[in-house]
């Protein structure tokens, strides 16, 4: 996946969000972080992968991988803030189940929070992505949704959103 084209694309629409904001000079780190947890919790609520206690089946793939792109947008986010770059390589497949997929998740996303640096970048990166794998997201499917949703975000930010 070319990963350094969707940084830029990232990079664009956060300078347009924050001018528009007017947070150039804002620290958004603690609230980026907050919003990939709650994205996080979102999509997990989309897969219904942890209630054991319901038999209601899951949504539709189509809305999952809508929940998951919001989740790539904070992740890219967070890498340009800190000025990381994820380099494509091969993903261990994981020998998991969704939901201790997502524990991991939340667990590397908040180690990062911690502490920023680019071993816990690059382990929450993969840890999203083997998340992806396992939800049956293809590269190619992220790679489409993630442009589909980057023009939504402008769309709104136009619209007063
Ligand atoms: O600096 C930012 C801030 C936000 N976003 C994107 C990420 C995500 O794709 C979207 C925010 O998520 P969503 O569309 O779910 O927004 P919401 O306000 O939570 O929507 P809703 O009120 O419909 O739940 O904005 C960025 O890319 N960069």
């Amino acid at each position: 996946m070319n990963w350094d084209k969707l940084f830029s694309m990232q990079k664009q629409l956060d300078g347009y969000i924050q001018s528009k904001h007017h947070l150039k000079e804002t620290d958004i780190f603690q609230a980026k972080i907050l919003a990939l947890l709650v994205e996080l919790g979102e999509l997990a609520n989309e897969t219904r992968c942890f209630k054991f206690w319901s038999t209601k089946p899951r949504n539709e793939k189509t809305v999952i991988l809508e929940e998951y792109v919001d989740g790539v947008h904070f992740i890219l986010s967070l890498g340009i803030d800190k000025e990381y770059l994820y380099e494509d390589k091969a993903l261990e497949t994981v020998i998991t189940t969704e939901t201790e997929q997502f524990n991991h998740v939340f667990e590397a996303a908040v180690a990062f929070k911690g502490d920023p640096s680019k071993l816990n970048y690059e382990t929450l990166f993969t840890n999203y992505l083997q998340l992806g794998k396992l939800l049956g997201f293809s590269e190619a499917d992220i790679q489409a949704a993630y442009m589909k949703k980057n023009e939504i975000n402008y769309e709104r930010q136009i619209q007063g959103y």
